[in-house]
């Protein structure tokens, strides 16, 4: 398989009260092209600052953020990314908000209209088109800005906690969405979690990270797809993988009391 993304003993320090934390050091990993890798680890270890750099968003002090053989050095529209807090643009209808970077690509009005309506469909907000941001629940901007990273058709995709403040059921329904959209268009997804389950129900492969981006745990999820993510859970082999991802996170959070 030829790896999409791949991270060259990257470091990175951000200076703060006169002095440099270092938040990634020599952090090297690969993604596949197609896969559907979790990044999971204590707060603070450097899981966001890593998506900036794939992004582009930061660059690297040293070592090198590879997409597909050339190195990053600005955001590319190939590469979408869900940042964790919402940039919805208050003064703009959700419409208009999710249809931006199409705008920004030069895509005709009417073009524009109809993925903008299909995506709306997809995550669920119809009716909701002329809405403003401030209008919408926390799901629902959630859901417009899932919409706003997809409508151009990025190849690979950045999630920082898509779904961490949303309802249990409305997390399990975007979760089936992302799947079910994954798996008919052969994406490649590097999605960022607290959550255990949902790193399992979601993941080809989960990575424990512990203080500055180092890599305790790089495990495969050797279940069987299409997952249903609601009951994949109660399976034996989910548990068992819960297990040994529970006892890493454990080991990062160990790690990160000793540097702290
Ligand atoms: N622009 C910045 N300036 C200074 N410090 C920063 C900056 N961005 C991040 N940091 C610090 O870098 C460290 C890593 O932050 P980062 O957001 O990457 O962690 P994280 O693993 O994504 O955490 P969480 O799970 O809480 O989202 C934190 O200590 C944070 O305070």
């Amino acid at each position: 398989m030829t790896s999409i993304l791949r991270v060259d003993q990257v470091s990175k320090t951000f200076l703060r009260a006169q002095q440099r934390l270092a938040v990634l050091r020599e952090v090297s990993v690969e993604i596949e092209q197609g896969t559907f890798v979790v990044i999971v680890g204590p707060s603070g270890c450097g899981k966001s600052t890593l998506l900036n750099l794939l992004a582009g968003l930061l660059a690297p002090e040293s070592g090198t953020v590879w997409y597909q053989g050339q190195p990053v050095l600005a955001p590319s529209p190939s590469v979408g990314y869900l940042t964790q807090k919402e940039t919805l643009m208050p003064w703009r209808s959700i419409e208009s908000n999710i249809a931006l970077p199409l705008e920004i690509r030069g895509v005709k009005k009417a073009e524009r209209q109809r993925r903008v309506r299909e995506l709306m469909e997809t995550v669920g907000l119809q009716g909701w088109e002329k809405q403003y941001p401030r209008e919408l629940s926390g799901g629902m901007l959630r859901r417009a800005s899932l919409a706003r990273m997809l409508v151009a058709d990025p190849e690979t995709l950045l999630l920082d906690e898509p779904f961490g403040a949303l309802d249990a059921q409305l997390r399990l329904e975007l979760q089936a969405e992302l799947l079910r959209l994954w798996e008919q268009s052969g994406k490649s997804v590097l999605f960022v979690t607290h959550d255990l389950e949902e790193a399992l129900a979601l993941g080809d492969r989960v990575l424990v990270f512990a203080p500055q981006g180092q890599i305790v745990l790089d495990a495969q999820v050797s279940l069987e797809r299409p997952r249903d993510v609601a009951r994949i859970r109660f399976e034996p082999r989910f548990i068992a993988l819960y297990q040994r991802l529970w006892e890493a996170l454990v080991k990062a959070r160990a790690q990160q009391e000793v540097t702290a």
